[in-house]
């Protein structure tokens, strides 16, 4: 019988919502077949992060030469920066039958839908906008006239919630994460229930 294939998770929200505080706290403790595409970045290193861990750091250039190769399953300008994900790992590891989690900006899940449509889109948003303001002021080092313009942004990304499978609130971090794991759980039983089933019945053939 065909070797099941991994299930393509992408997590998505506008910014400051809490995507990579989730993605952290979801991969502190992954489910066994759950794996996570590291992106490759244009940014600078921040102090404490490490090179292939926690993104490919290139220069522009670099990042430039990854697109022309078409060695991108998706990518982004964002805020003067590039960022994308790496699409060799991505289809190894989902015929390997691993499951893979992006955790990626509005643009990029967008191009992600066109190429997989298969793959399972969740939103994360903010119990409120004032708690999402609220976050954003806290992360950060923004002037007020940024963090306005950030709320606009913010309030575009929200829009796009209609374009995803599910939306999941972030209001406590574990409750949302473990209705994401809930998600991909339910997700599984339903696209392989059949699979299984037969696997059961003829299996040892
Ligand atoms: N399209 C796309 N967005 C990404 C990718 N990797 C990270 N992002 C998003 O880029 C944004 C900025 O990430 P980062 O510079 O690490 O700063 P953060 O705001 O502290 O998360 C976040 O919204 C990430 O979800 C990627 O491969 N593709
Ligand atoms: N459920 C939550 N409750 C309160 N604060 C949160 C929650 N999730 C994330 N945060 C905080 O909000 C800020 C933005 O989170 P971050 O993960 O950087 O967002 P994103 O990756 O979506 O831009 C961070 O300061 C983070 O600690």
């Amino acid at each position: 019988m065909e070797k099941e294939k991994g299930l393509l998770i992408v997590l998505s929200g506008p910014s400051g919502v809490g995507k990579g505080t989730v993605r952290k706290e979801i991969f502190s403790n992954p489910e066994r077949n759950l794996v996570y595409s590291i992106s490759a970045t244009s940014r600078p290193k921040r102090p404490g992060e490490v090179d292939g861990v926690d993104y490919f750091f290139k220069t522009r250039e670099q990042f430039e030469e990854m697109i022309e190769r078409g060695e991108l399953l998706e990518y982004t300008e964002y805020v003067g920066n590039y960022y994308g994900t790496p699409l060799e790992y991505v289809k190894k590891t989902l015929e390997e039958g691993k499951d893979v989690f992006l955790e990626i900006e509005v643009e990029g899940a967008k191009q992600v839908r066109e190429k997989f449509p298969d793959g399972i889109f969740i939103f994360l948003i903010p119990p409120s906008l004032k708690e999402l303001e609220k976050r954003i002021k806290n992360r950060g080092t923004e002037s007020d006239e940024t963090i306005k313009n950030r709320m606009e942004v913010a309030k575009e990304e929200l829009k796009m919630m209609g374009l995803y499978d599910y939306v999941v609130e972030n209001d406590e971090v574990k409750e949302a994460c473990r209705k994401i794991k809930a998600i991909i759980e339910a997700e599984h039983c339903r696209r392989f229930r059949i699979q299984n089933k037969l696997e059961k019945l003829l299996g040892g053939c």
